[in-house]
Parts: structure tokens; sequence; C-alpha cells
């Protein structure tokens, strides 16, 4: 009896502590989390036996179409997830929209520029002279669209499996090298932010914060935008998605820069975008890097002009976004001295009780990017995410998707997926959903009155997705 007695009551403390542990659910969601868990548990018991057909344990480029045939992935597609605050503006439209909506416009040429493909819109070839250009309607009727155009995705999107972390970073910062011309061209830049706001709305997100880094936007004729100017453009096409979409409620801008700039090269970016950001206070949410963080300087190297910035800027640091223990993952140290609003990652912050300590304590959010994770090679089978322990112990955790386009998704919905099949206990449901979502917009960088509006709006989605789950099961 007393056995018993201890033993249930351990079980009942793991499962108040566990993130969204303490929600109460009303009579409704009661009855919806019933549903949830047991298209849960059909999933789970299919592949207990069996571990082959679990799909967090899969590579995301072999598992997604199983995911999209889910039961479970249905549910959480329609879900209103809040917002995601680790998106990268570059690599986060679907590549079906790259390929078949940007390629196929006019004036687009392509060419190599020292060995990688790089494509760009030209009034005429001449006009760069970096390579010889060749427009992309010859390169594609020459070789047929659809050899072309599979040609174009494996240049896009890392879909194969590669030997180590080195080679898959290599080919995913040529991507990025690949595309960026392409979509700083003025016209196609703001239909491309339309689209990567679009997706996400389509995925039930209503607000965003998006990773980037001011680009020159260019017209035809080669003229190009000023900095100020880029973000008029950003705000503006903003602004047009949310009056075509009202239920839409923002996206903010994250200022980032490659971690591996020298020191004056970052003193002038830092005072440029905290200048910028007082004529764009409500769309310039900060300042965070970007790259590969075994490369390059650490956030320490910085310290003292991150210090000073800090007064005026907010941080959103990549920080631990690895596996070795004891020099890069230091970062996370001071993300946190450096009083960063929350970590991009922290995927080596359990190995760092004081630090994960003292992140809880300060209330610091940790954006956790599974399939980034998977596909970047940290860790395989997502059972295996450090997260899972960060949930467990209650810690504030949001989800992101990094780089969708990189792996052929689109939205939130399939990171969730990850976290919640594979993260989560087997009966936990419906209350770490939403804790999930209400994380979003609680630790997102949204003001007093807009969360408010957020919250407004998530909260009338999240009665209408009841309902229908109600309806539908
Ligand atoms: O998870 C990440 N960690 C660090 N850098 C990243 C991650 N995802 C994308 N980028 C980097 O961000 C830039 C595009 O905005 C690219 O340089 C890419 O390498
Ligand atoms: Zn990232």
């Amino acid at each position: 009896d007393d056995y018993l007695q201890e033993r249930a009551a351990i079980l009942a403390q793991e499962s108040t502590n566990f993130l969204g542990g303490n929600n109460t659910l009303t009579v409704k969601e009661k009855t919806v989390n019933k549903i949830i868990l047991e298209a849960k548990n059909t999933e789970l018991s299919m592949a207990y036996n069996n571990s082959r057909d679990f799909l967090p344990a899969l590579h995301f480029p072999r598992s997604k179409n199983r995911i999209n045939k889910s039961p479970v992935f249905s549910i959480i597609r329609k879900l209103p997830k809040g917002a995601s605050l680790h998106t990268h503006l570059l690599a986060a439209a679907s590549v079906d929209y790259l390929i078949g909506n940007i390629t196929y416009r006019e004036n687009l040429y392509g060419g190599f520029v020292n060995n990688v493909f790089k494509l760009k819109f030209l009034q005429s070839p001449e006009s760069d002279t970096r390579c010889n250009w060749t427009l992309v309607k010859e390169l594609r009727d020459k070789e047929t669209a659809p050899v072309f155009d599979q040609w174009l995705r494996s240049l896009l999107t890392l879909t194969e499996t590669y030997p180590n972390v080195e080679t898959v970073w290599d080919k995913f910062k040529k991507i990025f090298t690949t595309t960026y011309d392409m979509l700083a061209y003025r016209p196609v830049f703001e239909d491309y932010l339309y689209q990567v706001l679009r997706e996400l709305h389509d995925d039930n997100v209503i607000y965003t914060e998006l990773k980037g880094t001011i680009m020159p936007l260019y017209e035809l004729d080669g003229t190009t935008h000023s900095k100020e100017e880029f973000f008029q453009i950003f705000a503006n096409t903003v602004e047009r998605f949310k009056s075509d979409f009202p239920a839409f409620t923002g996206a903010k801008y994250i200022h980032s820069i490659y971690r591996g700039v020298e020191n004056d090269v970052l003193k002038t970016a830092l005072e440029e975008i905290i200048e910028l950001r007082k004529h764009h206070p409500d769309l310039i949410a900060g300042f965070d890097f970007v790259g590969f963080e075994e490369e390059g300087c650490t956030l320490f190297d910085y310290h003292l002009l991150l210090l000073e910035a800090g007064k005026h800027l907010n941080f959103f640091f990549h920080a631990g976004e690895t596996n070795w223990f004891g020099h890069t993952d230091l970062n996370l140290l001071d993300a946190i001295l450096l009083n960063t609003s929350r970590i991009g990652h922290g995927f080596a912050l359990v190995k760092h009780p004081k630090m994960l300590q003292l992140a809880k304590s300060r209330n610091i959010a940790l954006e956790i990017c599974p399939i980034s994770n998977q596909v970047l090679m940290l860790n395989q089978d997502h059972r295996n995410h450090p997260a899972a322990v960060l949930m467990a112990l209650g810690f504030p955790v949001v989800i992101g998707n990094d780089d969708p386009s990189i792996w052929d998704a689109t939205g939130l919905s399939y990171d969730w997926f990850m976290v919640f099949m594979a993260m989560t206990p087997r009966d936990s449901g419906l209350e770490v959903l939403k804790q999930l979502a209400i994380n979003s917009i609680v630790y997102s960088s949204m003001g007093v009155e807009e969360k408010r509006r957020s919250l407004e709006v998530w909260e009338g989605q999240w009665d209408k997705f009841l309902d229908e789950i109600l309806k539908t099961n």
C-alpha cells in the first residue's frame, strides 16, 4: 500500500512538473484531449514493437510523407500554435514556392561564382561581371523542366545524409549563397516575405520573429535601396499581409550577423541597428548571431561590445547548438550573462545545471528547433533530444522551425509533431500543446498591447479548434 502510494505520488509530481502540467482543462478540452491521446497512443503503440515505424526516429526527408498521413499530425496542423519565434527569413518559404514560382520569373539568371551556383535577376547579363550568366529559362529549356527543377531542388535542400557536421554545414551555407541575390530583388523580396507569412498563417501560426540581415534590395535597372528603405519595405509588406489576413497579428525582425566578424564590423553593425530601431521600434526586436557555432568567434570574444550594446538592444542569441562540452557550449553562459531574452537551440543546456538554473530564474525561454538539429546532425532520433529533459523540468520552451525551406518543410507543425510524439510522455496531451502555444506568445518580444491582442486572437482560434475536433471525431 505504502509502496503504491509513494509510486503514484512520484508519478503525479512528475506530471505536474512537466511543461503545461499545471493547466487544468475545461470539460470541452478534456473531451478533445481524449481524442488527441487516443490518436497519439495508437501511433505510439504501432511503433512500440517496431521502432522503424516511429516517425520521429527517422531522418526527416524520409518521414515527411508518412507524417503527412498521420492523424496526430493532422490535428497539430489545425491546432492554433501561436507564434514561431525562431525562423530564418532566408530559409522560411517552401522550396516548392522558390522553384515553382520565383525561379520561373523573367530576367532570372544563373551562373557559377567561385564554384557556387548563384541566381540573380538582371536586366542584362553583362551588368554583373562576376561570371557568365545564362537565363534560367534557357537552362531549363535545355535540360527540360523536370530535370532542371530537380537539380535546383537538390541544390536548395539538405535531403541526403552527410558524413558529419562540418560537411552538412558546408552544403547548408552554400544554399544561402545560391538564393541570396535572387531574394534581394525588391519585387521578389516583397512577394517572398508575404509568402513566408502566408505559409505560417496557413499552418495556424499568428505571429513570427524572423532572423534576417539588412539586404541591399535592388531594382532591375541596378539601383539599390537604402537600409532605411529595406525596413520600410519590410514593414509595408507585413502591414499589407495583416490587412489581408486580420487574424495574423504581426512579424518582427531580429538582426542577425555572422558570428565571425571583426570587432569593428560588429561595433558598426550594433550602432547601426540601435539607430535604425529608433525609427522602427515595433519592427526591429533585437540582435543575434548566425553561423556554425564551432566557427568564428564566441560570445565571450565580443562580450565588451555586447555589454555596451545591451543597454539599448535586446538579444536573442543562438547558443549551445553543439554536441561539444566545455568550449562552444559556454556561449550559453555568456548569452545568459549578457541578458539574452531567449536562447536559440540551447541544445547543450542540460549539461550545465547552474546555467539551467540561472536561465530558469531569469525566465529565459529556450527556442527548440528539433528538425534543424536532426538535419544539421546534432542528433538522430528525436527521443534523444535534450528538450525532453527541459520540458520534464517545466523549463519554458518554445518551438521554432529554423530553416524549413532547407528540409522541404513548410510551417511549424512538423516540429510540433516531433516534440509532441517524441519528447512528451505518452499520457501528455492537450495541456502541453496549449502551454507551448501560450509560451510562444508570452515569450515573444511583442509589447503588452500586442500580446494582449495576440492572446485574444489565439483564444478565439483555440475555441474554434476544439469545436472542429469535436465535430469531426
Ligand atoms: O540554426 C542555425 N544556427 C546558426 N546559424 C543558422 C541557423 N540556421 C540558419 N543559420 C544561418 O543564418 C543565415 C541565414 O539567415 C545563414 O547564414 C545560415 O547559415
Ligand atoms: Zn537558427
